[in-house]
């Protein structure tokens, strides 16, 4: 797992490193462990100019020192300082070290254009223009500078690119565009959010003898070697029924495919037992794909409500399978709502929940609840009076100061984590947000931030196999916060592989789900303890 900590943590877990070390010792560590990732990218791009875009902070004494490094090494090397200030505004003994090294120095505030063709001639840039002290946004002459660095230039940031905010909660454009990024310690949450990913580019981080095992991550990332940990493997006394029967509410007669997708996909996963609950034509082909489903009501231990689900469909076996989906939603089992099922969310369930919409939906569901008059929320599902609400918790839909206004999907997409915590917080569910990064958030939990699939993934039918493997890890008793990124990372490595650079269809997703934990698994087994 990649855990990534806040500003304020790394900041005293950096005070406690420093107490116990030789002043300058930290900056020191860091800027060789950036110089020797420098070098190395230099070497293999075949440059020899390095310039160093130098701000006033210790991101910039980092830059300087890797500079001096640099130039010590023999490439052409040199630095540009960025602040209004000067040499003076720049960390003294960082500067005094590169100059001694032999690294040319170019002062934007004293011969602005020097500075551009300086930055422009570089065949590797280091940006060490702000870290996690810096303010989101360039100012002009840092902006000015950015724009002349040559696209062919590989950019490294230092410690994360200049212009974004550190926490990775606001969005900005005015950044700078990272082909890699060399951090300290431990990621951020700039470096794993929507907010800030792609102008992050390549994460590397430097062991600089920082401790945070102990400390909570702000956002954390599933990654490969999680699976094995993750998973649930039955033992010689399971049985289909101990290992999780999966309830599949799904398809319609307008969209019966997104039953077979799910129930594909659940059934790849492992599922213990699969019982599908639909109208005559999804049922029939089920029955044709998913030989392993049993058909109709029963027993249960999680529920998938929605995919394909047609809420608008007035025949008897519609209204049928629409009552059996609100009994679920009603129930006091573990679900997964998605798709059609989430027009059917009223509120809070008592019950492990989780919510898997895109932004579209998220916005849908986002503005219908915070417009529900304060006082209606009776906290059940759907209506049937059935009952698993937790009356009272929170107060009804009462949440945040912008409730009440619309939300666009537009919305959603210039900030993803603010409104996946909305919903949270207004549902108490575990909201999966989808997107090219896929974020789960709990409240209470870290975010989990999961990036695995290409973009070939966004194909339609592809969220169906999605709730079908969440589904299956819900039945199996996992978490919410648990299946929802273990289902992520497994549904995204899947799309990886199946797809192998190429175009992508959800039903090889799904038919993938299985040999992709097969393998997870193998790796795990054959790690070192
Ligand atoms: N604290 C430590 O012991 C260590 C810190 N390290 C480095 O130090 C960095 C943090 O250093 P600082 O706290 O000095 O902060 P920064 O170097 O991130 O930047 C703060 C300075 O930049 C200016 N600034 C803020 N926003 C700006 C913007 N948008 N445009 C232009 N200038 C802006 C501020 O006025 C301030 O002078 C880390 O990111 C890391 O690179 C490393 O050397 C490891 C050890
Ligand atoms: N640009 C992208 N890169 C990678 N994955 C993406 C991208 N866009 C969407 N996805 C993923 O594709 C899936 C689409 O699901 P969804 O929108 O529910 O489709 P459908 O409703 O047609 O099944 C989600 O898992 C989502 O995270
Ligand atoms: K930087």
């Amino acid at each position: 797992m990649i855990r990534a900590h806040s500003v304020e943590s790394v900041r005293t877990a950096e005070a406690a490193a420093m107490a116990k070390l030789p002043e300058g010792e930290l900056m020191s560590r860091a800027a060789h462990g950036l110089a020797e990732v420098a070098a190395a990218r230099l070497t293999d791009v075949e440059g020899t100019t390095v310039v160093g875009l130098v701000g006033a902070g210790n991101n910039g004494g980092d830059t300087l020192y890797a500079i001096a490094q640099l130039a010590e090494s023999g490439f052409a090397s040199a630095v540009v300082l960025v602040p209004s200030a000067g040499r003076s505004g720049v960390h003294a003994a960082g500067l005094q070290a590169a100059e001694s090294a032999g690294a040319v120095v170019h002062v934007a505030a004293d011969d602005a254009q020097d500075a551009v063709e300086a930055t422009a001639e570089a065949d590797l840039v280091l940006d060490g223009i702000v870290g996690i002290g810096g303010q989101p946004g360039l100012r002009p002459e840092a902006a000015r500078l950015v724009d002349a660095i040559d696209d062919d230039a590989w950019v490294i940031a230092v410690d994360l690119a200049s212009g974004l905010d550190p926490a990775g909660e606001a969005g900005e454009d005015d950044a700078v565009w990272a082909d890699e990024t060399v951090t300290f310690g431990t990621p951020k949450p700039v470096h794993l959010l929507p907010a800030g990913e792609a102008a992050t580019g390549r994460l590397t981080v430097v062991d600089i003898g920082i401790e945070v095992d102990d400390v909570p991550a702000t956002v954390e990332r599933l990654t490969w070697d999680d699976v094995a940990r993750m998973w649930p493997v039955p033992d010689r006394g399971d049985d289909k029924y101990s290992r999780g029967v999966l309830g599949v509410v799904a398809g319609s007669e307008a969209y019966p495919g997104a039953a077979v997708l799910c129930s594909t996909a659940a059934a790849e996963a492992g599922v213990g037992m699969l019982r599908y609950v639909g109208t005559p034509t999804p049922v029939a082909l089920v029955h044709q794909a998913v030989p392993e489903a049993v058909v109709g009501q029963g027993r249960v231990q999680a529920w998938v409500v929605g995919p394909g689900l047609d809420t608008e469909a007035d025949t008897a076996e519609a209204r049928a399978q629409l009552a059996a989906a609100r009994e679920a939603l009603a129930s006091d089992l573990p679900a997964i709502v998605d798709a059609g099922g989430l027009a059917l969310v009223e509120g809070r369930r008592a019950a492990p929940t989780v919510l898997t919409p895109h932004a579209g939906e998220l916005a849908r569901l986002l503005t219908r609840l915070e417009s529900a008059p304060a006082g209606t929320d009776d906290r059940t599902q759907g209506g049937s009076g059935a009952a698993a609400g937790t009356p009272g918790a929170g107060g009804p839909l009462s949440g945040p100061a912008d409730a009440g206004t619309e939300v666009t999907a537009a919305d959603v997409k210039a900030d993803p984590l603010r409104h996946a915590r909305r919903l949270a917080a207004l549902t108490g569910a575990t909201v999966l947000l989808k997107g090219a990064t896929t974020l789960v958030v709990t409240e209470g939990e870290p975010v989990r931030s999961q990036a695995d699939a290409p973009p070939w993934l966004a194909t339609a039918g592809a969220g169906d196999v999605l709730s079908g493997v969440i589904g299956s890890l819900l039945a199996a008793g996992l978490s919410p916060h648990d299946a929802a990124s273990l289902g992520a990372l497994v549904h995204g490595v899947s799309a990886d592989r199946a797809s192998g650079g190429g175009p992508l269809r959800a039903l090889a997703v799904a038919h993938g789900i299985r040999p992709t934990v097969r393998d997870l698994l193998a790796r795990g087994r054959s790690a070192p303890a």
